[in-house]
């Protein structure tokens, strides 16, 4: 059984395409994150699947059952799917245990009573349930519109940058809780993020969208070790691309010799900046001059500039002393990707 089944969509606005050919399968119980930069269309993707815009072309199906076609559209409120967005959006004269009753207008007063206790257990706030949003902090306003999204047992939760409103330190807090709670009750999720740590540490898979166009779909850790392009490698982090040419057993680069089996005349190399180390040894090395020094706390990132003129960019740990002007080497420990051309 697939939970949600999105097949070749489209969206235009004013004849503009912001999502172009969209497809994508969600399994039960599986967290899917979209993720790309600005205006990329990843919120208009989550419209489509709550109902609140309609694609120009494309179905989209819910556990088997057609909610967008031609000829069929489920309004939103039938189709059994909860929305979290970065505003928590609770009514502020309502405490925390009425806010998230509110959600729940088809069950007699028992039942009620259950689900909100087991929901603010769940995100660990009972001790607040009479507290009004005013009372709560952003975090535990956060949590509280998730146990009310959740209290509805939604067949898909939605969450369009849940933790964008957040400082860093509850950021990473909340994003294990959000991968807890959307873990402990088993619900299917979809995660719009502009933030790779978010897509890394809460989906099991990840779809990288350029212009409305997917790039990728992928685990967290294939995305990040084997990108399709240049762009899904940029995107996940600092990265070096240096320009390969064939030669008997590999690729010649400026920062040596890539062995490897070459297929085509020339490659590009994506070179991630750990792989790159500085050392005073010159011999198998290659030259270089330090242009620039930021300091990042834990370790720091130079910018080296090879004989050629091109730039290379390395992070070193904190303690090795290096000052922009020095003369040193390089070594290529490793390298991570050829993309033959
Ligand atoms: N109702 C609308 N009418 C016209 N254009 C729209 C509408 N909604 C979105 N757009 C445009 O569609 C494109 C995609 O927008 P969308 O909000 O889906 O991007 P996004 O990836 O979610 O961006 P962000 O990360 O900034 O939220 C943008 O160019 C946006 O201006």
């Amino acid at each position: 059984m697939i939970a949600l089944h999105i097949e070749n969509i489209y969206k235009k606005y004013q004849g503009k395409p912001v999502v172009v050919d969209f497809s994508l399968q969600v399994a039960p119980g599986e967290v899917v994150a979209l993720i790309g930069e600005s205006g990329s269309g990843k919120s208009t993707i989550l419209k489509m699947i709550a109902g609140f815009e309609k694609p120009s072309a494309g179905q989209i199906h819910l556990y088997g059952k057609t909610v967008y076609s031609n000829e069929i559209f489920v309004e939103p409120e039938q189709r059994q799917v909860a929305m979290v967005f970065p505003y928590h959006a609770l009514f502020p004269h309502l405490s925390a245990e009425k806010n998230i009753a509110f959600a729940l207008q088809h069950h007699n007063r028992r039942q009620k009573r259950k689900i909100v206790e087991d929901m603010l257990n769940l995100v660990g706030l009972l001790e607040f349930r009479k507290h009004k949003p005013h009372q709560l902090s952003s975090g535990q306003l956060q949590r509280i519109s998730l146990a009310r999204s959740l209290a509805i047992k939604p067949k898909l939760l939605l969450l369009d940058e849940p933790l964008s409103k957040l400082d860093v330190m509850l950021k990473k807090y909340m994003r294990e809780q959000i991968k807890r709670i959307i873990q402990q009750t088993q619900t299917t999720a979809i995660l719009v993020t502009h933030d790779k740590e978010d897509a890394f540490v809460i989906a099991d898979k990840v779809v990288v969208i350029k212009d409305g166009v997917t790039q990728q779909i992928d685990t967290p850790q294939k995305i990040y070790t084997t990108p399709h392009n240049e762009y899904v490698a940029h995107f996940f982090g600092e990265v070096n691309f240096v320009e390969g040419k064939k030669s008997c057993n590999g690729y010649n680069t400026p920062l040596g010799m890539i062995e490897t089996l070459p297929t085509t005349e020339n490659c590009t190399v994506l070179i991630r900046p750990e792989n790159v180390e500085i050392t005073t040894e010159n011999s198998d090395t290659i030259p270089v001059t330090i242009v620039k020094t930021v300091f990042y706390g834990a370790q720091q990132e130079l910018t080296l500039e090879l004989e050629n003129g091109k730039k290379i960019t390395v992070f070193i740990p904190q303690q090795q002393k290096i000052e922009v002007g020095e003369q040193l080497f390089c070594k290529l420990n490793a390298w991570d990707k050829i993309f033959e051309r």
